[in-house]
């Protein structure tokens, strides 16, 4: 089924016609209303000088004021329209840009930026701007044109003549600045991208000292946007003074030839004066024209990409609402390929929550658990499969309506300029019992009281005012908010302190008696204590879903893909307790069979835990295999394990025993240390 491309912009721009139509009207009034000064200067000149007539002259004085003035009134009416229409431009497309931007860096991974935004200032500013005159006005060279001919053929002939020539320079103008002009366009649209990110990563560009390299790497673009432009200049600046030239010289051209027409006898003076001025109009628009067309090529652009941009976005606005959902979530043989890249990021990606079940999503880096974290709340579309919530496709399920339900803390937070209450409230004004009970679920209620504005307090853009770990915690009570029915929570503790992350597992706690499904993404080991099932992604495949601890045990003998984090007591002691919910599992037997069917890692040992501490497992009976280089990863997971601070000899007479295999005294000595 092709997709229904969506027509807004031509159809709005279509229901200007009438509009447009109007003005053109004004135009052709306006421009008949500009033979005023020629028609004026001929009575003059014909009439009252000879016959030195001052009544003649008074009443040609108050005709022409009349003819002025009004004028005067079409020109201000016509421009009043052009204003109103502006804004209407702008309230008809203004929000569907807006959208159709943020969707485009969604939905196509692009970097962000509001260009969508820009070009519809562009196009609108070009419309309704005095850069459409010339184009309006054009159309009525062909009457000034008539008018000299019936002055006098001869007069007629060379002013159609020079605007033909004129017309052909225009050609010229249009044909050779296009290529760079929307070259120019490309590198200046790139350039103001990079100076954007640049400018909203300051710290880390003074910090690091990159301000050169940035600075280099903008002016490249911007460079290439100044050459582009140059040439275009070049080739304009040529054509328009040949044009000019040109222009000049026909003025003369038609002056001389009255002359000697007048000479002839066969034309009066004032005949003269007025195919004179009558000529200069004729021409300008020709010339306006093209030293407008840098305008008109930009907008084109703008429009084009506009129309590309918006032809994307829904169709409509309107959907139905569908009821709260209870929380079911299934993924269904989800594969993923990023835009512009062929290698999929996830691949037939399968499982299933329950209503209130809480999942923890752990996998080494770039395994794609963020991805997934985004397909499962609608933000992007799988290539193939299919992500429901309640059985509605999330994907097809209207973004406004379902994000009600859906709570999200991405791993960048993302934080909007504003108080910490309209944050809270995912930027609406909020019911305030609703924002206190998201913070006080978060945790996050006293934090916020002691500020000095308290929920009122401004956070500055992206929550520029905020530390880490209370950007996370706001974010933490905005996923919150609503209480929805699936919280997706990418990394939540990964800036909290102890306070926080208690808070966080209180949260968990929480939301579980409360019925929502909670899938959290996990590099510390904390959040996994609250967690009932675990889902293991490995080169984006689902390399193992199950129960917590029985998922945990089959871990054992793997690199580590959770880490204690940062040296914080509680995080070793909690890195302790997950490795022994592994241990415990092993010891009750619960190691079960991994979800995709693969059986557990072949086991060294039945009878007692085996520890591994990242890089192949040591062989306990013979102490064979080549240990680990003792990192200083392992000996805080060796610190973790006890639970304790362990002096540095501790530690290497523990990892002694450990790549001696002799597994038992490594227990003993570790439990000695508790
Ligand atoms: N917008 C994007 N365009 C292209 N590739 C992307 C995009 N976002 C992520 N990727 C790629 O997809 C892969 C998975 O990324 P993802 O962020 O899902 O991993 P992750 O498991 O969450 O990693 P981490 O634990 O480091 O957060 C990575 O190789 C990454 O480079």
């Amino acid at each position: 089924m092709t997709k229904q491309k969506n027509t807004l912009l031509s159809d709005t721009l279509r229901k200007c016609n009438r509009v447009f139509l109007g003005v053109a009207l004004f135009g052709l009034a306006i421009n008949l209303l500009m033979l005023t000064a020629p028609l004026f200067m001929m009575q003059v000149f014909d009439r009252v000088i000879s016959s030195r007539n001052t009544d003649t002259l008074l009443m040609l004085v108050i005709i022409a004021a009349v003819s002025l003035l009004t004028m005067a009134s079409l020109e201000g009416v016509r421009s009043f329209v052009l204003v109103r229409l502006s804004s209407w431009l702008d309230k008809k497309l203004g929000g569907t840009a807006l959208k159709a931007s943020i969707n485009s860096t969604l939905k196509q991974g692009k970097e962000p930026n509001i260009q969508g935004l820009r070009d519809l200032s562009t196009v609108r500013n070009y419309l309704t701007g005095a850069s459409i005159f010339p184009i309006l006005d054009a159309p009525f060279a062909p009457v000034f044109l008539g008018i000299l001919f019936l002055l006098h053929p001869y007069l007629g002939a060379i002013a159609t003549l020079g605007a033909v020539f004129l017309f052909g320079l225009a050609l010229a103008n249009e044909m050779l600045t296009r290529r760079p002009l929307m070259d120019a366009g490309k590198y200046n649209i790139a350039a103001m991208n990079h100076a954007e990110a640049s400018a909203r990563n300051a710290d880390v560009i003074a910090a690091m000292g990159m301000m050169p390299n940035l600075i280099g790497k903008w002016h490249k673009e911007h460079l290439g946007a100044l050459e582009q432009q140059g040439k275009a200049s070049d080739l304009g600046g040529m054509i328009s003074a040949v044009t000019k030239f040109i222009r000049t010289f026909l003025q003369i051209t038609v002056s001389a030839v009255a002359a000697l027409l007048v000479i002839q006898g066969e034309m009066t003076a004032g005949a003269m004066i007025a195919s004179s001025i009558i000529m200069g109009r004729a021409l300008a628009p020709v010339e306006q024209a093209i030293s407008t067309w840098k305008g008109f090529l930009g907008a084109r652009s703008a429009y084009g990409r506009l129309s590309t941009l918006l032809e994307d976005a829904p169709i409509s606005d309107k959907f139905m609402p569908l009821p709260r959902p209870a929380g079911h979530v299934s993924v269904e043989g989800v594969t993923y390929i990023h835009p512009g890249s062929t290698i999929p990021v996830l691949r037939n990606v399968n499982f299933k929550l329950q209503a209130g079940e809480s999942l923890g999503l752990i996998g080494p880096t770039a395994s794609g658990k963020s991805t997934l974290a985004r397909i499962l709340v609608g933000n992007i579309t799988p290539r193939t499969g299919h992500s429901r919530l309640d059985n509605m496709d999330v994907a097809e399920w209207a973004a406004d309506d379902r994000g009600r339900y859906i709570g999200y803390l991405p791993q960048d937070i993302e934080l909007f300029s504003g108080t910490i209450r309209e944050n809270i409230a995912r930027m609406g004004e909020g019911d305030p019992d609703d924002v206190v009970a998201a913070a006080n679920k978060a945790g996050v209620h006293q934090m916020i009281l002691r500020l000095e504005k308290g929920y009122e307090t401004e956070i500055g853009d992206g929550g520029a005012a905020l530390s880490g770990g209370q950007r996370q915690r706001i974010g933490l009570a905005r996923a919150l908010y609503g209480k929805p029915s699936l919280l997706v929570l990418d990394e939540p503790n990964a800036n909290l302190d102890n306070a926080g992350e208690s808070a966080l597992m209180e949260a968990m706690r929480t939301l579980k008696q409360e019925g929502a499904t909670v899938i959290v993404i996990a590099h510390r080991p904390n959040v996994l204590r609250e967690v009932d099932k675990v889902l293991v992604l490995r080169g984006g495949t689902v390399d193992d879903f199950g129960d917590r601890d029985a998922v945990l045990e089959r871990l054992q003998g793997t690199p580590p893909l959770i880490a204690a984090g940062g040296g914080e007591a509680e995080d070793k002691q909690a890195a302790r307790q997950v490795r022994m919910a592994q241990l415990n599992a092993k010891k009750t037997g619960a190691a079960g069979r991994s979800a995709s069917g693969r059986g557990r890692k072949a086991g060294r040992k039945d009878s007692s835990g085996v520890i591994s501490l990242g890089g192949p497992p040591m062989d306990g009976e013979t102490g064979k295999g080549s240990p680990p280089e003792l990192t200083d990863d392992i000996r805080q997971e060796i610190r973790a394990l006890a639970g304790r601070d362990l002096s540095d000899q501790e530690v290497e007479e523990i990892y002694g025993l450990y790549t001696a295999g002799r597994q038992d005294e490594m227990m003993k000595r570790l439990k000695e240390s508790e």
